[in-house]
């Protein structure tokens, strides 16, 4: 575990017959950006779930900061500093882009919901609030109701609710999913601008994405991991190749 942040051990989750995750095990390491690549169906998702707790494993360990997380609750590994990016449905569309973030850094800081707080209170975490819309480049767009964000808009605005938890390391299952050309790379520049501050697992399908961010990419062919390295190793991988880069990465 010295080196690592996040280790998944021997990781496995069935649905009925259909093993989703097979003795997965990874080492996820401090700052780098981890990319999870595989095709359709590979069990990608489901491992975010796994390591996130929104999915039981049925054996296997998870050990994140030198503890063992594999039972905790979500919220319980979220306090411990791994969060993860959830998709659009936890944006209250009919609240400000900086009221959403300002209500996951009043969940975090622990106080209780308040109709009046106190004012000196509130700017502090709309000052909080406004710094994670800055970093996700949502910073001129803090006062538009949030369901009047463009799709990318919404996936920076979730980014920016999982920084409100002040992560150590973010899980982040296709940011770009969704997204048009000229968003999807607004999305890469944000998360290069994230890339070494936090540690960062990556789940993507846009190849071009993957191999200009991530530091090492794991391929995860049904749902076991076939090749772990540096983008340049992975691509040149002729078992990556023939399971599942192809011509595409060539
Ligand atoms: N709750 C569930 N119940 C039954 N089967 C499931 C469940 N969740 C996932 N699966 C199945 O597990 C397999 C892996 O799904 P998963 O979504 O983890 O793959 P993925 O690699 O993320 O795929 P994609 O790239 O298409 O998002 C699929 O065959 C899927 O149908």
């Amino acid at each position: 575990m010295a080196d690592a942040i996040l280790r998944l051990e021997g990781l496995r989750k069935a649905y009925g017959a259909l093993k989703v995750t097979d003795d997965v095990t990874l080492d996820v390491r401090p700052g780098e950006l981890h990319a999870i690549i595989g095709p359709n169906g590979a069990g990608k998702t489901t491992l975010i779930h796994q390591v996130s707790g929104l999915a039981a494993s049925d054996s296997g360990r998870i050990l994140f900061d030198s503890a063992d997380v594999t039972r905790l609750t979500m919220a319980q590994r979220v306090h411990r500093g791994l969060a993860r990016s959830f998709q659009i449905t936890s944006i209250l569309p009919g609240f400000s882009a900086l009221e959403n973030v300002a209500l996951a850094v009043q969940a975090r800081s622990g106080s209780s919901f308040r109709l009046f707080g106190d004012a000196s209170r509130e700017r502090g975490l709309n000052e909080e609030a406004m710094s994670y819309l800055a970093q996700v480049g949502l910073g001129h767009r803090a006062i538009i109701p949030s369901g009047q964000l463009s799709h990318g808009e919404k996936r920076g605005l979730e980014l920016a609710i999982a920084l409100a938890t002040r992560p150590m390391l973010l899980l982040l299952d296709e940011p770009l999913a969704g997204t048009g050309h000229e968003e999807s790379e607004r999305v890469v520049e944000t998360l290069r601008g994230l890339k070494g501050r936090y540690t960062i697992v990556l789940i993507e399908h846009d190849m071009n994405a993957v191999f200009s961010l991530a530091d090492r990419v794991s391929v995860l062919v049904y749902g076991r991991v076939i090749a772990t390295g540096r983008p340049d190793e992975v691509r040149a991988n002729p078992e990556v190749r023939a399971a599942y880069l192809g011509e595409e990465a060539a």
